[in-house]
């Protein structure tokens, strides 16, 4: 029997500054091995930083069509910018969203004849200063306290594996090599007369490492997929980031630490929109998961074979890591499924290896 979850269940980081370290552990422990998903409470990310954003939502997604298309991610071999409702695809089928991709402030280091994956990082597109003034300074500020955030984490993370405290080093780069994805998504309700379906986003697995997730209204939506295959709702808590594994660190971990299915249903007509901000942990480009062997204490990995395996899913896989592909080969190959438009413009000979019949027609499913 697997160990099913019926509840994300919910970490305060102020147990960490209290006495209560062991304590936050083991929830940990617990988290990342048998649920993929986890609520932290009391985050250590500036209220003023937080606030600031939140006010910023709505009105970058009331700009003009036209400044928003000046930043579209069509431009971007980085697939960095801004997507329309209905331009990104999960497992094929349209999700219901309209977002901004940005990034932490990364200049391309990409040669011709290096990999490909290499051109993915890299500057991202900001609307200009004067029509949202102070956007970008409060943006980046969040994101480097989600990035401190995400480093204290990995360290929190080794040690509720059993490993010594910086055993996950080995997946970075120095941070000047790194470069860590963010997004700011709305997702209109089904009033919107552009909705063909009610797929914010469709059921899939996050790509990298760890997965930093603000709720940035008051809307349930979110959903998580426990071992027996049933939707468990994860909606917003005040003071809470959502943090989750991606299919990175479950390869990395060889499956302890589990990376799990979820999914935004679209807000129900009479709602207003729902608004999120993912942060997205990468790890280095030319790391190969599969050479890295972590020694994992034999009573932890004992609670893996506890827990057992999840039934099939329906949701997009990241294969690649455990094929021995390089982490930014992984992550590519995802970003030309997700920005396939995106793909045929900057990746035209990898577009042509996954849509060999061209650019797909989405399918929907109401
Ligand atoms: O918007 C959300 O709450 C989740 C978004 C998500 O899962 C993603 O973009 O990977
Ligand atoms: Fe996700």
């Amino acid at each position: 029997m697997a160990a099913n979850f019926d509840s994300v269940p919910i970490l305060d980081y102020n147990l960490l500054h209290s006495g209560h370290k062991q304590q936050f552990i083991l929830k940990l422990r617990n988290a990342s091995i048998n649920v993929g998903f986890l609520y932290l409470k009391n985050p250590p990310v500036e209220k003023e930083v937080l606030d600031s954003l939140l006010s910023y939502i709505p009105r970058l997604f009331e700009l003009s069509q036209e400044k928003k298309d000046a930043i579209a991610m069509i431009n971007s071999p980085h697939f960095l910018g801004y997507s329309k409702l209905g331009n990104e695809l999960t497992k094929g089928a349209t999700d219901q969203r309209e977002q901004f991709d940005f990034a932490t402030q990364f200049e391309c280091k990409w040669k011709p004849g290096e990999p490909e994956y290499k051109r993915m990082w890299g500057n991202a597109q900001w609307p200009e200063e004067k029509d949202i003034p102070g956007f970008k300074a409060t943006m980046l500020s969040y994101l480097s306290q989600v990035h401190a955030l995400s480093v204290e984490f990995t360290h929190l993370l080794s040690e509720a594996l059993g490993l010594p405290t910086g055993a996950l080093n080995q997946f970075y780069d120095s941070p000047e090599n790194m470069q860590h994805w963010s997004k700011i998504v709305k997702y209109p309700s089904l009033d919107d007369p552009k909705l063909n379906s009610n797929q914010g986003v469709g059921p899939h697995f996050d790509s990298g490492f760890l997965t930093f997730l603000l709720q940035a209204s008051q809307h349930p939506g979110l959903q998580v997929q426990n071992l027996s295959g049933q939707w468990i709702d994860a909606p917003p808590i005040p003071d809470t980031f959502v943090i989750n594994i991606g299919k990175g660190l479950e390869a990395a971990t060889k499956g302890l630490a589990k990376a799990t299915s979820h999914r935004v249903l679209s807000p129900p007509r009479g709602s207003t929109p729902r608004y999120s901000v993912p942060f997205f942990q990468n790890i280095a480009q030319s790391v190969r998961v599969t050479e890295h062997h972590l020694e994992f204490p034999p009573e932890i990995l004992a609670l893996k074979e506890t827990r057992g395996n999840a039934a099939e899913m329906d949701s997009i896989n990241f294969s690649e890591y455990d094929r021995g592909e390089a982490s930014g080969q992984a992550n590519l190959i995802g970003r030309v499924k997700s920005h396939p438009d995106v793909g045929q413009k900057h990746y035209p000979e990898l577009f042509k290896q996954i849509f060999p019949q061209g650019l797909p027609t989405p399918t929907t499913m109401f």
